[in-house]
């Protein structure tokens, strides 16, 4: 099934920086240890998400199917990003671009935009983990500003599965990893399904 959807590498708008890491992720995934997450698996994983029913949420009809917000901006001017997923070690890494609508201070990335992407690549971890999950909380520190436009890595992984909980931590670095820009620590609980009303 096509999506309708070029994959993200196609863009004119990545940075050197971000096409050359990206790249160097590909050849990873070469032995099979990492995954690119694709854009068809990320539309697959959303439409599914749509048709769950969970605590008065009601399945969406196929007409009111949106983009999640992160892929509703227009190429380079928000989130730039490509996901790869280490199945055996439980690990995500986003390779991520913020362009300049996501400003806050000027000059930088605003920090709701970047907890944003932390939090995206950590549910899909969290989902591909144990199935469709919700953030219950996020507790980001941020340790220095990330200038618009600069590529950083999100890496991301479970550090602990308790039942229906998903305890997991990630950090932001900048592409050389020379910087520490952020450090989260969070809880995704995964949905309970059975419970939901239809
Ligand atoms: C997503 C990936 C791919 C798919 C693409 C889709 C589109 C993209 C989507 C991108 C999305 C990006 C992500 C987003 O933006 S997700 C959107 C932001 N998040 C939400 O809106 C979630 C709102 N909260 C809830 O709906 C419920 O509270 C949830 C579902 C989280 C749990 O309610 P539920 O009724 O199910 O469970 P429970 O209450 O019985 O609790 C169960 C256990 O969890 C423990 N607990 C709960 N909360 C907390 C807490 N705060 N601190 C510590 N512990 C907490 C609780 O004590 C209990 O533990 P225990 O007593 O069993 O030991």
């Amino acid at each position: 099934m096509s999506t309708g959807r070029r994959e993200t590498w196609d863009r004119r708008c990545w940075s050197e920086d971000l096409r050359h890491l990206f790249h160097q992720f590909m050849k990873k995934c070469e032995d099979g240890s990492w995954t690119y997450i694709s854009e068809k698996e990320m539309l697959d994983l959303q439409k599914k998400a749509s048709e769950l029913s969970f605590q008065n949420v009601k399945p969406m009809k196929k007409k009111q199917f949106p983009s999640t917000l992160t892929r509703n901006f227009q190429e380079g001017l928000g989130f730039e990003y490509a996901m790869f997923y280490n199945k055996d070690e439980r690990r995500i890494v986003c390779l991520f671009q913020g362009g300049p609508l996501l400003q806050g201070f000027p000059g930088l990335l605003h920090g709701g935009a970047i907890v944003t992407m932390v939090d995206y690549s950590i549910s899909i971890l969290s989902t591909k983990t144990i199935g469709f999950t919700m953030t219950a909380y996020i507790n980001i520190t941020y340790k220095r500003p990330i200038p618009i436009g600069s590529v950083v890595v999100i890496n991301g992984q479970v550090d602990k599965i308790e039942e229906r909980k998903v305890f997991l931590s990630s950090s932001v670095h900048s592409a050389d990893e020379k910087t520490l820009y952020s450090e989260a620590t969070s809880l995704f609980v995964q949905l309970n399904l059975e419970k939901s009303e239809t």
